[in-house]
């Protein structure tokens, strides 16, 4: 664990110690998840412990098969671990049953996706509201307020009632930012979110997923490939064969890349 800050969550092991959960939105304590038995069994983790603070921008990083969309899954209740146990605030979502997880991750949990996942029938202003109605209730005046502002300020303003098919990819992810941001979830998952763009159109959506935890205090949680998108995190975890290898604080994207071939080369 080379290159590790001393602002790292898992140095000191403060995962179970109560000072630090208040500043911990989730939490996954020694997580397994294993796929098939016996010669085929394959540990998509295999003991992961691991915090994600509150109001930051945390990257999730590793090579393809490390178990980084394991992990998101399973911190965001999409999928269950083998053993262990993930919070998400004060709630053990391990233990709860599906329909209290659904209830859970419509009000807590953001999501935006590599592939925007907009619903392709309804326009921008129904794709922005669709957490509420999938939720039965509709926004409060504040709740309205907070996404005009979102709208605004994203320049989604004119866009409204179009549909996703006539938007740019760029435009595409900014509507799925806002309606994640929309319910002020207690955490967004981003899952490779400029893995569909330019690379100046992601780098404006990354800008974007910064300013929301800068200005806002929006935690989120980015699984990325890219050492660039890592690069506007405040932290960065970095994962091989579903363990957590490393974790550094805020690095340029050639330190990344740096720590990541380095990475490899001791593997
Ligand atoms: N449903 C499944 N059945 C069997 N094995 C699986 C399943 N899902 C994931 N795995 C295995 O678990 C390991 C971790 O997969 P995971 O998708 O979490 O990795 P990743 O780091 O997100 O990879 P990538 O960057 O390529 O998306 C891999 O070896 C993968 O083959």
């Amino acid at each position: 664990m080379d290159n590790v800050t001393s602002r790292t969550i898992t140095t000191a092991n403060p995962i179970l110690s109560p000072d630090s959960r208040t500043a911990l939105v989730a939490r996954v304590v020694d997580a397994t998840k294993s796929y098939g038995a016996g010669a085929g069994r394959v540990n998509a983790l295999d003991g992961v412990t691991l915090g994600i603070p509150a109001g930051q921008f945390t990257a999730i990083m590793g090579p393809s098969g490390s178990g980084k969309s394991t992990l998101m899954h399973v911190m965001a209740g999409l999928d269950t671990v083998t053993t262990g146990q993930v919070w998400l605030g004060d709630t053990e979502i391990t233990r709860l049953k599906d329909a209290e997880l659904t209830v859970l991750r419509r009000r807590r949990v953001g999501f935006v996706f590599q592939s925007f996942n907009l619903v392709p029938t309804l326009d921008v202003q129904a794709n922005i509201r669709l957490p509420f109605e999938l939720d039965g209730r509709r926004p409060t005046r504040t709740q309205a307020e907070w996404i005009d502002h979102l709208v605004g300020s994203l320049g989604l303003g004119d866009r409204l009632t179009h549909r996703p098919h006539e938007l740019s990819g760029g435009q595409q992810q900014r509507v799925a930012i806002v309606r994640a941001l929309a319910t002020r979830p207690d955490l967004i998952f981003a899952d490779e979110p400029t893995g569909n763009l330019d690379s100046r159109t992601g780098r404006d959506v990354l800008a974007l997923l910064a300013e929301a935890s800068r200005s806002y205090g929006q935690s989120i949680a980015m699984v990325t490939h890219d050492p660039i998108a890592a690069s506007f995190a405040d932290r960065i975890v970095f994962l091989a064969d579903g363990v957590v290898v490393a974790e550094r604080g805020r690095s340029s994207a050639e330190e990344i890349s740096t720590f990541m071939l380095g990475m490899e080369q001791r593997a």
